[in-house]
């Protein structure tokens, strides 16, 4: 399969992960977090509003000033007030947002989609006037009228914005029909198209990847997927979903890095890396059951579609556990030194699993078995 060549991340850890529960980052971890995530080469980074609060106005500036390779973006309402905090704090896009579906604009806004035109075009003539990008979107584009999006999206293209945005504000959106609404606006707009999806009801990761199918350009992620109520589309979600098809796609990105991005991160919020994130949980390389410990000791590629050296990962085998099979059996007896004879292996597996069905079991114990049959 043959992925889009233009693909940018850009990362919204400083933005929509703030409003993650359990987030409230201190200027020194807003300023590290930007700089991992610029190590590891995202091309945009968005941070929080000026207008949240002074200190979220303060860590724009520093963090604008810093001279990172990623682009410093700041997530404003379509608003002239705001506008103009972003341009004095030196943001150097703006992803401008305003709500366009029924449920939304009545309690979030209550204007008419002629008033957001209007209001529109007053913020993006004075941002485009200060020589920042913009990017225009409809917040939950999903609960949209298809006609109503193509409608605001031709009209802000003509007003200047570099790029419109898709946001499934809510999660309710399928893969299926991002990949048809992104498609259709991509045939309406010469301009990049950007994606926002939640993950409410788990397919933030694949409407994500449907709308780069699409013909998305800019893809939002924030490190772990954090993010209002359950998140987004995490990192390294993405990047594991885009390389287990076509690492080249990724390879310009320090893979290497995610382990460390997930781990800094999980810790200023106080949490674990969460058993199922791809590519950085602890178990994301660990195979288990007998026959897949004895097909992956032949050849990784069985069980794994990503190659854990790309991110510095290692894979693990567990033995010591009732589900084990005697070709890992006799893999770790080799490595002790110890010769078995298949029939032995046999026996050692068969012991090891009764074992296994009385207790807990660890590696000495099961180290200890092998080692009376070198007796
Ligand atoms: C789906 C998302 O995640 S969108 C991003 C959400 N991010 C944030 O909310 C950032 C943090 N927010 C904040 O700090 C505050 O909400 C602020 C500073 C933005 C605004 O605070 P307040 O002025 O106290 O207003 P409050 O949040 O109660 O209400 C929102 C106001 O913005 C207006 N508004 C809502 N959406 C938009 C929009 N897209 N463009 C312009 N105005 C908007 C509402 O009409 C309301 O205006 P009002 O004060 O005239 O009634
Ligand atoms: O601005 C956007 O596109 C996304 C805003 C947002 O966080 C959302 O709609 O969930
Ligand atoms: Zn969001």
């Amino acid at each position: 399969m043959s992925l889009p060549e233009r693909l940018f991340f850009v990362d919204t850890t400083l933005r929509e992960g703030e409003q993650f529960a359990s987030a409230r980052f201190t200027t020194a971890q807003r300023i590290a977090i930007a700089e991992m995530l610029d190590a590891f080469g995202v091309e945009y980074i968005e941070l929080t509003s000026p207008a949240a609060s002074p200190q979220s106005a303060r860590d724009l500036a520093t963090i604008a000033r810093r001279g990172l390779r990623a682009r410093i973006l700041t997530h404003i309402r379509c608003h002239m007030a705001d506008a103009r905090l972003a341009v004095e704090h030196g943001a150097q896009g703006a992803n401008l947002l305003f709500a366009t579906s029924e449920p939304l604009r009545t309690v979030s806004h209550g204007r008419s989609l002629s008033e957001i035109l209007a209001e529109a075009k007053r913020v993006i003539c004075y941002l485009r006037d200060h020589d920042i990008e913009v990017r225009f979107s409809c917040e939950d584009s999903f609960r949209t009228d298809l006609a109503d999006l193509i409608r605001i999206y031709r009209a802000v293209e003509t007003m200047g914005v570099q790029r419109v945005g898709l946001a499934d504000t809510v999660g309710i959106a399928t893969p299926r029909q991002v990949y048809d609404v992104v498609r259709a606006v991509r045939n309406e707009v010469q301009c990049d198209i950007e994606f926002h999806g939640h993950n409410d009801s788990g397919c933030a990761i694949a409407n994500t990847f449907s709308a780069y199918e699409a013909g998305a350009t800019h893809l939002d992620v924030t490190v772990l997927g954090i993010g209002e109520r359950n998140g987004i589309a995490s990192l390294s979600g993405m990047i594991a979903r885009i390389a287990s098809i076509d690492p080249s796609r990724v390879q310009r990105y320090r893979l290497d890095l995610l382990p460390k991005i997930d781990e800094t991160v999980a810790t200023m919020l106080g949490i674990e890396i969460p058993f199922n994130q791809c590519i950085t949980s602890p178990t994301a390389f660990h195979h288990k059951a007998g026959m897949h410990t004895k097909a992956v000791l032949s050849d990784p590629r069985s069980y794994e579609v990503l190659d854990p050296n790309l991110f510095g990962r290692q894979r693990t085998i567990a033995i010591a556990h009732r589900l084990v099979g005697w070709h890992a059996v006799a893999e770790r007896a080799r490595e002790l030194g110890i010769t078995l004879s298949e029939a032995q292996a046999r026996a050692a597996a068969a012991r090891i699993k009764a074992l296994g069905d009385e207790h807990d079991l660890d590696g000495a114990m099961i180290d200890e078995i092998l080692y009376s049959y070198a007796e």
